[in-house]
């Protein structure tokens, strides 16, 4: 059933789990994961970002909404990283559950201002929403204290901004980024500052750039002809403590990109003849489902819908 992000995410936090969000931009994504979440009996959240917006149009938008309501476990339809006002309206109109609006790269009034505004016109239909304090950035542990501050979530200012903004939910930055390449090795996570963050911030908190570019899926996507550098990700242990620290909301994006495109350049690279894309898209479909299985699984998730 189609829910707001707040339903599936409050309990979430209270009951110590995390729930993932996982972006789609096509029908395979969209019915892989909805299979996982409804196999694992697990509550789940669709994100959109405004790229698969533009990729997918209504097609997407309509599909998306239509199969989380018919779905058997809650989801939730969200806006992934809203960068604007419109751009929250035009998800509103869809039907979106949840939106985000990430002004994080503005100066903290103007994230204040713009985030306010966009949560008076969500709740007003009944939609919650996401804001993000602190820039994604993968971190190096010898990194300057007063670095790092710039970077990172201060936890004084976030609930600050959370009570001034009455967003639902709050994007943190503590050493995560997006892609491949989160770091040398082992990114470092700054788990006492998300502990404070969480001390002061009631509201579930969103782990961004949490995908753990699993080494194994990496050699398979070279193996079938893929390139890509030194990648790495987040590594299952430090979900698992971010989670217990007050982490609800797990983005997982780029797992899910690896293991689609590593099914399709190796069923492609074994069936030159084969111009079914049924007979490509299909095993690659079959990939992501697995893989959100197995996040569902490291959040805890697994049996709470
Ligand atoms: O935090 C994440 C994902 O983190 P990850 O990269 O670790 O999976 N996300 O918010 C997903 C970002 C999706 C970007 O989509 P476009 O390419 O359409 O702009
Ligand atoms: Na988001
Ligand atoms: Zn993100």
């Amino acid at each position: 059933m189609l829910v707001t992000g707040l339903e599936i995410l409050r309990k979430a936090r209270a009951e110590g789990y995390g729930v993932g969000a996982f972006n789609t931009n096509n029908m395979e994504f969209t019915q892989a994961i909805l299979e996982a979440a409804e196999e694992m009996k697990s509550p789940v959240i669709l994100a959109l970002s405004e790229g698969a917006m533009k990729y997918g149009g209504r097609a997407l938008t309509r599909m998306v909404v239509a199969l989380a309501q018919e779905a058997r476990v809650p989801v939730a339809v969200h806006l992934d990283h809203g960068s604007s006002y419109e751009s929250v309206l035009k998800a509103l109109r869809e039907g979106f559950t949840s939106v985000m609006i990430d002004k994080s790269h503005e100066d903290f009034e103007t994230n204040v201002r713009e985030t306010k505004r966009v949560v008076e016109a969500a709740h007003a239909v009944g939609v919650t929403v996401e804001a993000e304090l602190g820039r994604l950035a993968g971190i190096e542990e010898h990194v300057a204290v007063d670095e790092k501050d710039a970077l990172l979530t201060n936890p004084e200012e976030a609930r600050i901004f959370m009570e001034r903004t009455g967003a639902d939910y709050l994007a943190v930055a503590i050493g995560t980024s997006h892609g491949a390449y989160k770091g040398k090795g082992r990114p470092f996570i700054d788990h006492p500052r998300l502990a404070r963050i969480a001390k002061l911030v009631p509201a579930p908190l969103v782990l961004h750039g949490a995908s753990a570019v699993p080494q194994e899926l990496v050699e398979r996507f070279r193996a079938a002809g893929g390139e890509i550098g030194e990648a790495s990700g987040i590594h299952p242990e430090d979900i698992k403590k971010a989670i217990s620290l007050g982490i609800a909301k797990i983005n997982t994006d780029t797992d899910l990109r690896l293991a689609f495109t590593a099914l399709v350049r190796e069923t492609l690279g074994k069936n030159p003849k084969e111009f079914d894309p049924r007979k490509y898209l299909g095993p690659a479909r079959e990939a992501v489902k697995e893989v959100v299985k197995s996040r569902m699984e490291l959040f805890g998730s697994v049996g709470r819908a």
